[in-house]
Parts: C-alpha cells; sequence; structure tokens
C-alpha cells in the first residue's frame, strides 16, 4: 500500500539553499524514494513572486512523489500540520551591521515561527534549523515553542560534518564513503571542533593512516572551519547545493536511522555531555534509531580536545546571552 504523504516545510524557500533543497525532497533524497512528500514553502512578501516561480517550476519538473505544493507567505497556513519543518529562511548580515543587529533581526523571526510551529504544526514534527546563527536560532525556537519537546528541535552541522570527511577523503585519496565518524564539536562557527581522534577508513584509525598530526592540529581543522568563507569568496554566494544535500542527510539518518558503528554530528539541546554548557545548542556525535538521536558516550576526550570544545561551548554561551539581551 502506497505511504501517506508526509509534509515538508522548507521556510525561505525562494532563496539559494531553498532553490537547490526543494527538489531534492521532492526526489525522496530526503525521505526516501518510496515516501510521498507534500511540500509546504514559506517566504516573505517581497520573494512572493520568486516563490509563486519555484512552485512552478516544481509543477513543471512532474515528481511523482510529489502530492502537493502549499507556496505562502503566511507563517501559519506554512506550519500547518507540517512533519518536518527545515528552516532556511533569515536575515543575512549586510555590509555595516552588526553581530548584534543581524542577532536581534533573527530572534525576532524564530519568535515568532516558534510560536506559529508550536500551534500548527502535526504532533512530533521534527525541526531543523539551517539559517545563521544556526544553534542560537535553535535555541530560541526551543525557547518559544515549549510544547515541542526539546529532542525535536535541532541544527545543520552536518555540512561541516561532510566537509571533514571530504577533506579526509581528498588527503588519503580514499572515496569520501570509506570514511567514518569524524566529529563537529559545538557551534555552526569558526570556532566549531572538527575531530578525527575516533574517525576510520576501513578498520583503520585516520590518525594512523594520515601520520601528520601537525596537519590533523592545524590546516585541517581550519580549512573545515572556514569552508564557508572560501566558498564565499570563490563563489561570491555562501554555500547551497552541499547545504541543501547536508540538510537532506541530517532529516534522512534522524528519521530512518544511523548505518549500524556510523554517527554523524547534529546541534541538539546539550544536557551537559562531555562536560559542554548545557541548555544551549551543541552539535554532538550522535547516533539515531527509531527516530530519535542520541549523544554516543565515553569517547576519550584529550587535553587538545578539551580546550577547543571548551571554547566553542563559551561562545555558545555567550551567544545566548546576546539573543537573550534582544529579547529584552
Ligand atoms: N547551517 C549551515 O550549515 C548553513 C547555513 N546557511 C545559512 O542559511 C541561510 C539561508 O541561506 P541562503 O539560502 O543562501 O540565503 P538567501 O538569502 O538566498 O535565502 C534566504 C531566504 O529567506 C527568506 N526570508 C527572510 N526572512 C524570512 C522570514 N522571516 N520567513 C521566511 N523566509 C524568510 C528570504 O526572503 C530569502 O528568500 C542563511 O542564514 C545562511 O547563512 C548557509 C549555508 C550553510
Ligand atoms: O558561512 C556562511 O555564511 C554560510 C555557512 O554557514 C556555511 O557555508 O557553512
Amino acid at each position: 500500500m502506497a505511504k501517506e504523504p508526509v509534509r515538508v516545510l522548507v521556510t525561505g524557500a525562494a532563496g539559494q539553499i531553498g532553490y537547490a533543497l526543494v527538489p531534492m525532497v521532492a526526489r525522496g533524497i530526503m525521505l526516501g524514494a518510496d515516501q510521498p512528500v507534500i511540500l509546504h514553502m514559506l517566504d516573505i512578501p517581497p520573494a512572493a513572486e520568486a516563490l509563486n516561480g519555484v512552485k512552478m517550476e516544481l509543477v513543471d519538473a512532474a515528481f511523482p512523489l510529489l502530492k502537493g505544493v502549499v507556496a505562502t507567505t503566511d507563517v501559519v497556513e506554512a506550519c500547518t500540520g507540517v512533519n518536518v519543518a527545515v528552516m532556511v529562511g533569515g536575515f543575512p548580515r549586510k555590509e555595516g551591521m552588526e553581530r548584534k543587529d543581524v542577532m536581534s533581526k533573527n530572534v525576532s523571526i524564530y519568535k515568532s515561527q516558534a510560536s506559529a510551529l508550536e500551534q500548527h504544526a502535526a504532533p512530533n514534527c521534527k525541526v531543523l534549523v539551517v539559517a545563521n546563527p544556526a544553534n542560537t536560532n535553535a535555541l530560541i525556537l526551543k525557547e518559544f515553542a515549549p510544547s515541542i519537546p526539546a529532542k525535536n528541535i535541532t541544527c545543520l552541522t552536518r555540512l561541516d560534518h561532510n566537509r571533514a570527511l571530504g577533506q579526509i577523503s581528498e588527503r588519503l585519496n580514499v572515496q569520501v564513503s570509506d570514511v567514518k565518524n569524524v566529529i563537529i564539536w559545538g557551534n555552526h562557527s569558526s570556532t566549531q571542533y572538527p575531530d578525527v581522534n575516533h574517525a576510520t577508513v576501513g578498520d583503520k584509525p585516520v590518525r594512523e593512516l594520515v601520520k601528520d598530526d601537525e596537519w590533523l592540529n592545524g590546516e585541517f581543522i581550519t580549512t573545515v572551519q572556514q569552508r564557508g568563507a572560501a566558498i564565499i569568496k570563490a563563489r561570491k554566494l555562501s554555500s547551497a547545493l552541499s547545504a541543501a544535500s547536508a540538510a537532506c542527510d541530517h532529516i534522512r539518518d534522524w528519521v530512518l536511522g544511523t548505518p549500524e558503528g556510523t554517527w554523524v554530528s547534529m546541534g541538539v539541546y546539550s544536557d551537559g555531555s562531555y562536560n559542554v554548557p548545557a541548555g544551549v545548542i551543541y552539535s554532538f556525535p550522535v547516533t539515531c534509531k527509531n527516530g530519535e538521536w542520541t549523544i554516543v558516550q565515553g569517547l576519550a576526550i584529550d587535553e587538545f580536545s578539551r580546550k577547543k570544545l571548551d571554547l566553542t561551548g563559551a561562545e555558545l554561551t555567550e551567544e545566548k546571552e546576546l539573543a537573550y539581551s534582544c529579547l529584552s
């Protein structure tokens, strides 16, 4: 028997990532090749015409799995009945703007969208925040949607995780699918810590194969931390196809499960595991089963890593305080 369609919300759907993401969702890349979907696309009134253009293209693409499209500038209509919400819409930093200006705009967007999701989304809706500052936007969404379980609200660090896999695969000249269990700790920002101490290729530790700790503790980390900026420099636009693909990976693994023996990185509500701050959205290694993520416990953290986990945790605490100051 055919499955019931799943309703997937994409906010900021007229933007760059939205344009790359919606065809992936409609092709079954996010939820599986046998899972029909209904796309809900939200953007703001100035983007309404462009949003309608995206809807026209979705119709023209004749995706067999796509059972309906809602394209709207009305947040309540957009959120009604959605099972998965991918929050890409936000206010980007412009020339001459302070970080606080962007924070205050995004805090107010995520506060109001939190209420709409809480009141109108399907029960147990899974939320992924992509828009920057992704961890803190997700935290605000969690705070203003208290009836949505905290475990249902996450942010995207899978792009950073995939970037780390890509760097190791290029360095070792191995298939990216053979590299496993890198970790992104902390914030989706340049303080994030890409950690290869537990990563493997086949049954061999990445550190043993690379045989260059100076590179792994230096250039590898900064390359992953700065990859977003490098893409902006090259394209004059930020990452879009890789971000859309990572968003699909994040939701697919969350809903359908991670393969045995493999973990992925997700920004989740911190319970203080690994002595990082509790009560912020922090990226951890997680496994997923039956639609739930679990933080991988018991990994050894050496002194070098400890400092990096603490540094990115401190930045998240600072961002949280800044976000709260914008609310008052
Ligand atoms: N977490 C991650 O790994 C990544 C995050 N990003 C972030 O994702 C966000 C989107 O990036 P792009 O698609 O390149 O930007 P974009 O500027 O092309 O698109 C953003 C869209 O959001 C819409 N928007 C603005 N306010 C909105 C609101 N209140 N409700 C609904 N829609 C709204 C805009 O009209 C625009 O269409 C940015 O914040 C970017 O920094 C980008 C790449 C990776
Ligand atoms: O750096 C940016 O502004 C976009 C982003 O988050 C990324 O590519 O990781």
